[in-house]
């Protein structure tokens, strides 16, 4: 396999500014970034250092003002709006705090709703394996309205896993959920990677729920610190205090 095929995106050489002139701010400032096939990223670092405008320049949301984004082996910086629909439809899957679940519609009509709209259909099997892992069979008929945070939140993740995407981008998937229903999500997740070999980058500013990532990314003021393999919430705790003494000392 060649190193491309093992690279699910990418981020070259990205800097991101907002406004202009006095009021202009840095978000990011160069950052080289590749998220692994196959792998469960993290990205943490404090309020302000540029974690959701990194995500959101990775997953074709935002448009970066410098340097190249890459979801598979296409180039994202540079897209036409329509292109960008397309590949955000077809290649990436979303997990939003607020779940973001149409409420007139039933679980399984929200999960497919991605697909329909594209056209496409899932496999059979592939459905089913996805129910099954999030947990869902029981529950396929149900609204919104009628399920727990938790398995709104489960939902939403299926409806991201469904259309088999290259990569899924999670910003604080947990934000919303208490610590039990956050803690089904995150085994979720983390058994998405493991057993159907799903891409996950996650946006969070808790280490417990870095702890179930292979890798944490850390950012501070726009650019990346420091990164961790096989974290634990004591050593992501541990990386985080680092940081905020670097960014009193700055
Ligand atoms: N649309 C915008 N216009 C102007 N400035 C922005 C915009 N979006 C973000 N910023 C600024 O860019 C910087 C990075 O913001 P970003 O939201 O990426 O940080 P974050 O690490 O996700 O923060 P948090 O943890 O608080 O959500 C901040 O200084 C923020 O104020």
């Amino acid at each position: 396999m060649t190193t491309e095929r093992q690279v699910a995106a990418r981020a070259v050489k990205v800097e991101k500014l907002y406004g202009e002139g006095e009021a202009q701010v840095a978000a990011l400032r160069g950052v080289d970034m590749e998220i692994t096939r196959g792998e469960f990223t993290a990205i943490m670092g404090p309020s302000g250092s540029g974690k959701s405008t990194l995500m959101h320049c990775l997953a074709g949301l935002d448009v970066v003002t410098s340097g190249e984004i890459f979801v598979g082996d296409q180039q994202v910086s540079g897209m036409s709006e329509k292109n960008l629909t397309q590949l955000r439809r077809s290649q990436i899957g979303f997990i939003f705090q607020q779940f973001n679940l149409l409420p007139t519609l039933t679980a399984e009509e929200n999960i497919l709703l991605p697909l329909a709209i594209a056209g496409r259909k899932p496999s059979k099997d592939w459905f089913d394996r996805v129910i099954d892992t999030v947990g869902l069979a029981q529950r396929l008929n149900h609204r919104p309205t009628e399920l727990s945070g938790g398995q709104q939140q489960r939902v939403a993740c299926a409806r991201a896993l469904v259309s088999q995407p290259d990569v899924i981008f999670a910003d604080e998937p947990t934000g919303n959920l208490d610590s039990t229903s956050g803690t089904d999500v995150l085994k979720f997740l983390r058994d998405s990677v493991r057993s159907l070999g799903q891409t996950i980058v996650m946006v969070t500013h808790d280490p417990s729920a870095a702890a179930y990532a292979d890798r944490v990314v850390f950012l501070a003021d726009g650019r990346i610190v420091n990164e961790l393999r096989d974290p634990t919430a004591d050593s992501v705790l541990d990386a985080m205090r680092k940081l905020d003494v670097r960014e009193r000392v700055a």
